[in-house]
């Protein structure tokens, strides 16, 4: 199975790095695990809902360049379905059982994700309806992703 994140900026705080070089270090046993990160356009707080549009919608092309044809794609937004971790564990185990081996999430930048993306994904998910930065959540999804590799493998980590 491929797992692919499609993110957009640096990670900038050492400490979200050094937690998600830990993530992909212990996904290294599952299969390929890759972070794809595009850069962000700058998006100072005087911009009109036009200008927002177009930094969503240039981040949201350059999404869309890293995603193949065949692959799964899951959005991380706000507004999608909350799963439990169980859940999750077992779409990711239903997506491999229905022959789909490349699943791809994307993170939006700091205004979100532009309607092609969303209209691309194959599902949005939603860690529930607070607004977390996009860094914090890049961690949280590598967290979860490993998780459910876990809880699939019938692991102790998952109580
Ligand atoms: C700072 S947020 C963008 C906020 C923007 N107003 C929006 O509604 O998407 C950056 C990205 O993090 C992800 N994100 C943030 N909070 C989330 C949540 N609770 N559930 C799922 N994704 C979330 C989304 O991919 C979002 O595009």
């Amino acid at each position: 199975m491929n797992i692919k994140l499609v993110v957009v900026g640096k990670v900038k705080e050492k400490y979200f790095r050094n937690g998600i070089a830990e993530y992909e270090k212990r996904m290294s046993r599952f299969g390929k695990f890759k972070i794809v990160q595009v850069p962000d356009e700058k998006a100072p707080e005087s911009l009109s809902q036009a200008e927002m549009d177009a930094v969503m919608e240039k981040e949201g092309q350059r999404i869309l360049s890293k995603i193949g044809d065949r692959e799964y794609v899951i959005a991380l937004a706000i507004l999608g379905k909350e799963l439990s971790s169980e859940e999750f564990a077992a779409k990711i185990k239903d997506l491999t059982t229905y022959g789909h081996s490349d699943i791809t999430f994307v993170i939006g930048g700091s205004l979100g994700l532009s309607p092609q993306v969303l209209q691309r994904a194959d599902f949005e998910m939603s860690f529930g309806r607070f607004t977390l930065p996009h860094q914090l959540i890049r961690l949280v999804l590598c967290e979860q992703i490993y998780r459910a590799f876990m809880i699939n493998q019938g692991s102790p980590y998952h109580k």
